[in-house]
């Protein structure tokens, strides 16, 4: 089965469509520092504001804790999305509560309302079924249908994701469709070599994506957060880095595995340590097997790959087909740490191939660098999202919209 469109809604005019979006956007002090996220939830918007239907944005914002955090409020998202749409766009204080209700109530034909992070309520991610179930119907009773386009969440089960969309008719949106389209290439028939680059903090999410992309790449390579349980698996120590140490014995079967399989897993052979998370730190070139012996000692922290590891990784990936690239590979944010980053990134855009940079961070990262968009062959907007899809698994927000 494919995915349901949205033109299987019927005709919208009037009615109230929630629309979950993955507003998911990095902010510094509540301002935007990308907001691709936002621009990519546009069309679908766009294309119901055009029919005359009532529009309900819903998302989550980073990982609040079940409760309302201003940190975390999506205020600054909905300002953005109003001008991006060049039209005024409400926003209620609350998701479910008293706000949200006067708000949906009082909207107009073609006009958009943004309801406030999802995840200040518990059952957006509760683990409980129920919980969830309950939630997503004080959601639905604000809809006559829903949208879902939140491609970068799809890989969760949560309320607004899987339940919301069992309880009213519900389709796919335009993002979503556009996503599946590329990603689908890359399941299917990717040209080899293929090569996947694997960055970033989600070290627990993304560590067992491996073993399923194990059989279907010919070379992983290793950067960012995740890649200090990789050193730690080959016995080395890596002083306060990032580490999962109940991943690390998993992480010795991977690469156990990746040379049965004749798959390269290319590791870092330098990192860049620092003594503190902080742009002002002193940081120095190391050995990946000697980050402990550096003047910060047992306290030094990894926070990029090293200059000769950038360069191995710029030459795989410009020698492959296809290359699909997760999770920066150092904190590019703080600029003494982004080298790495900035030097993967110029070799993707000079993939004679396919190359697809996907998830928030990626891609924000690709754009502060100065890259722009068409220097890629695509971006995608998920990072574990797309990542999940790549291994084959089966997702619970694409498998509710009929996607198979
Ligand atoms: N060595 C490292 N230590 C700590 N954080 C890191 C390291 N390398 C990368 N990061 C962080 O990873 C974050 C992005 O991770 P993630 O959310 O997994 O990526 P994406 O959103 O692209 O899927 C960035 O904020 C970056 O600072
Ligand atoms: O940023 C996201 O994913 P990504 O970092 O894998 O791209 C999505 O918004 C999902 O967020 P979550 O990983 O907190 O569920």
């Amino acid at each position: 089965m494919t995915l349901r469109t949205i033109d299987t809604l019927g005709p919208l005019a009037g009615k109230r469509v929630v629309v979950r979006c993955d507003l998911n956007v990095p902010l510094q002090n509540a301002v935007i520092t990308d907001d691709g996220r936002v621009r990519a939830s546009v069309p679908t918007l766009e294309a119901l504001v055009g029919q005359g239907a009532r529009v309900i944005v819903v998302s989550h914002l980073g990982r609040p804790d079940g409760a309302p955090d201003p940190k975390y409020s999506l205020a600054p998202i909905a300002a953005r999305l109003g001008e991006l749409l060049d039209a005024p766009v409400g926003f209620a204080a609350d998701t479910v509560g008293t706000d949200a209700a006067a708000k949906v109530a009082a909207l107009g034909d073609g006009e958009v309302l943004v309801l406030e992070n999802l995840r200040f309520n518990p059952g957006e991610t509760s683990k409980n079924e129920a919980e969830r179930t309950a939630f997503a119907g004080e959601l639905a009773a604000f809809a006559d249908a829903v949208v879902s386009d939140g491609f970068g969440v799809v890989h969760r089960k949560q309320a607004s994701v899987f339940e919301l969309e069992e309880l009213r008719p519900s389709a796919a949106g335009l993002l979503i469709a556009d996503e599946l389209e590329v990603l689908d290439r890359l399941t299917e028939s990717p040209e080899r070599p293929y090569t996947v680059v694997l960055g970033g903090s989600k070290v627990s999410d993304k560590l067992g994506v491996i073993a399923h992309l194990l059989p279907r790449v010919d070379t992983l390579l290793i950067g960012g957060g995740m890649l200090f349980t990789f050193l730690a698996a080959q016995g080395h120590k890596v002083g306060s880095s990032l580490l999962e140490e109940d991943q690390i014995e998993t992480v010795r079967g991977y690469l156990a595995e990746a040379t049965e399989r004749g798959v390269s897993i290319v590791l870092p052979t330098d990192v860049v340590v620092a003594s503190a998370f902080s742009a002002e730190a002193e940081h120095v070139v190391t050995a990946s097997d000697a980050i402990e012996q550096t003047p910060f000692g047992a306290s030094g922290l990894g926070l990029d790959i090293g200059p000769d590891t950038a360069a191995v990784f710029a030459e795989h990936i410009r020698g492959s087909k296809t290359v699909f690239w997760n999770g920066p590979m150092g904190v590019f944010e703080l600029a003494p740490f982004a080298a790495g980053t900035l030097t993967v990134a110029e070799a993707l855009t000079a993939v004679d191939g396919l190359s697809v940079v996907g998830g928030g961070d990626s891609a924000a990262a690709v754009r502060q660098l100065g890259f722009s968009d068409d220097q890629f062959g695509h971006i995608s907007t998920g990072g574990g999202a797309s990542l999940e899809f790549l291994e084959g698994k089966k997702l619970p927000g694409l498998e509710v919209l009929g996607w198979q």
